[in-house]
């Protein structure tokens, strides 16, 4: 069971909201979508689930198009989140877990695990309106996974959420993925990426400008990220000509090199000017990653 997008393409009117991806997702593997806002995320997932058609290309899902058929077989955790306010908890749940086909004793169970596991059973009796919006997200949440679904689209699902909660969602995602769910997230953490993902794209403009194994990429990626702390005044790198970015650190600087060459020449440059307690190469984080292929397009 994969998800394959290929060369899938939408356009509204004359603006490419996306513009040619292809991908593959394996069964029970967890897969991370980046990019600036507008970068074409959400349209993308709209076509995985068959709410959109692609413009030119086509997404299957075990070899069918995914369509409402099929709803049953997908679990959707959509960037606007949308519960009925004035309902509780619990009818909440009965209702959206019915439209997924459950049976309401299954749904009971299932939704008596998730509060559970969210801490939460309190909730069950109360109206959605009267929860925060960080345990409405989990509500949300659950209702996503009520149904067991195979595959698992999740937009933006750790935004607005304190670090507890979300790394309880973080659990409960991985969690997903051991029982073999498929899952596909979007997220502006790169943090959040990196710690779960092996698998990402990077969109730009609709167009994938990163596609693969992180560590791959983060390993082929020419940019360094190098640690320094010395006896002396580092400050002097700011201005060099090897250093593509200089940051002030709590304990030292941190510099952005092109390669691992120009690391060696900064190397040599600083023992002869003192010594030299750290000097960390490493490769460089998705964040940087991130600036650097996308940075000056915030805003597409
Ligand atoms: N229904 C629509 N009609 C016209 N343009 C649209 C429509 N949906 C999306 N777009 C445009 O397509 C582009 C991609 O939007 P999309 O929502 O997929 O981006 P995104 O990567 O999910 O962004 P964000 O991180 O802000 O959620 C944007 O320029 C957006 O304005």
């Amino acid at each position: 069971m994969t998800l394959i997008i290929n060369d899938v393409k939408k356009k509204f009117g004359q603006h490419h909201a996306v513009d040619g991806i292809s991908l593959q997702v394996e069964k029970g593997s967890m897969f991370g979508m980046l990019g600036a806002n507008g970068a074409g995320k959400t349209t993308t997932f709209r076509m995985i689930l068959g709410l959109l058609d692609p413009t030119e290309g086509d997404v299957k899902w075990n070899g069918n198009r995914l369509s409402y058929k099929y709803t049953n077989l997908i679990g959707y955790l959509p960037e606007e989140r949308g519960l009925y306010p004035k309902l509780t908890v619990r009818d909440q749940l009965i209702y959206l877990g019915k439209l997924k086909g459950m049976k309401k004793n299954a749904i009971i169970e299932e939704m008596k695990f998730w509060l559970a596991r969210f801490k939460v059973e309190e909730y069950e009796t109360k109206k959605v309106e009267e929860l925060s919006k960080g345990n409405q997200q989990k509500i949300q949440f659950i209702a996503a996974v009520l149904h067991k679904p195979e595959l698992l689209i999740l937009d933006e699902p750790f935004s607005g959420l304190d670090p507890v909660n979300s790394d309880m969602l973080k659990a409960a995602v991985r969690y997903l993925q051991e029982q073999q769910t498929t899952i596909v997230f979007s997220s502006h953490q790169m943090r959040n990426v990196e710690e779960m993902c092996e698998d990402i794209m990077m969109l730009k403009r609709g167009k994938a400008v990163l596609h693969g194994n992180l560590n791959e990429i983060k390993r082929s990626y020419g940019m360094k990220s190098v640690s320094i702390r010395a006896d002396f005044d580092l400050t002097f790198l700011k201005n060099s000509p090897h250093v593509d970015k200089f940051t002030e650190a709590k304990n030292g600087v941190t510099v952005q090199v092109e390669n691992e060459e120009k690391a060696k020449i900064i190397f040599q440059e600083l023992a002869e000017k003192g010594f030299v307690r750290k000097f960390e190469v490493e490769e460089p984080s998705l964040h940087d990653i991130f600036i650097d292929k996308v940075g000056g397009d915030a805003n597409e």
